[in-house]
């Protein structure tokens, strides 16, 4: 009885990430040889750090919203408190993006999806945060290593979001029910494809993931006290709130 739990778990929480996964693994394979022209990269490093960073908010606050949809439909993120949902999201919905974009990374010529083509790291130059970006790249790479199917990217992704451990919980030991769940449906996945030596290299990934989050914050502080009027009135409400 416990495996047919664990199935139904797994199953809906695979069910949730393929409707809210914003590009399908298979629409990105598609897209992978649309690079952009040097014409196209010219433009992207021509423009003002403040215009490119206001342009990849944008764009990641998209990938955000995405993830917030994904772990509303999660049946245990669902019966949190209010304030606990907003709580891990504050914290995991970053860390959920970044294990989703590494699906859209090429790792033949090390590009990634951006604006509807794939793009290398010279496109983000404008960003002037090239420790952030080359540590996402090198993230993303890792992550491709790894081989990870739909379904285990979809029960990490829940597993990184529903995390006992985040900061300012109120109902700790409900997230924790809910945690030890999700944990025992990828245990359970993992068993049956074999792979129960991935584990603890998921647990790995989840540090490098806290890491490249804080330094995300970081060039975030930076970029704010540099242009607190791009950072405070032309970003998305949703990427100030979660990130601000
Ligand atoms: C995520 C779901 S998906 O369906 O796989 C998908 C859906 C949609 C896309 C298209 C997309 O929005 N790509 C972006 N790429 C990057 C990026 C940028 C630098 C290096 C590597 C990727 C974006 C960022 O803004 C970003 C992401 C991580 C850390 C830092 C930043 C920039 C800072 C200034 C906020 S947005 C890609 C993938």
């Amino acid at each position: 009885s416990f495996c047919i739990f664990a199935d139904e778990l797994c199953a809906s929480i695979v069910h949730c990430h393929r409707e809210t996964s914003q590009y399908r693994a298979e629409e990105l394979q598609a897209l992978k040889l649309k690079l952009f022209s040097r014409e196209e990269i010219q433009a992207y490093q021509s423009k003002s750090v403040d215009e490119m960073w206001q342009h990849c908010a944008v764009r990641l606050t998209d990938a955000v919203q995405y993830v917030v949809e994904f772990a509303k439909r999660i049946p245990g993120f669902r019966m949190l408190n209010q304030n606990d949902q907003i709580a891990l999201l504050k914290t995991g919905s970053m860390e959920v993006v970044l294990l989703r974009m590494s699906r859209s990374f090429n790792t033949e010529n090390s590009t990634v999806f951006f604006d509807g083509k794939f793009a290398g790291v010279e496109i983000f130059k404008s960003l002037a945060c090239g420790d952030l970006i080359m540590a996402v790249f090198d993230f993303a790479h890792d992550m491709c290593a790894l081989k990870l199917s739909e379904q285990q990217i979809a029960l990490f992704s829940a597993l990184v979001l529903i995390n006992a451990d985040r900061p300012c919980l109120e109902e700790r030991g409900k997230v924790q029910r809910v945690q030890r769940s999700v944990e025992l449906g990828l245990t359970h996945i993992l068993h049956r494809d074999h792979q129960e030596n991935l584990m603890p290299k998921l647990y790995q990934r989840m540090a490098v993931l806290r890491s490249l989050c804080r330094l995300h914050l970081e060039k975030l502080g930076w970029f704010s006290q540099r242009y607190p009027l791009t950072a405070h009135s032309l970003f998305p409400p949703l990427y100030k709130e979660l990130f601000a």
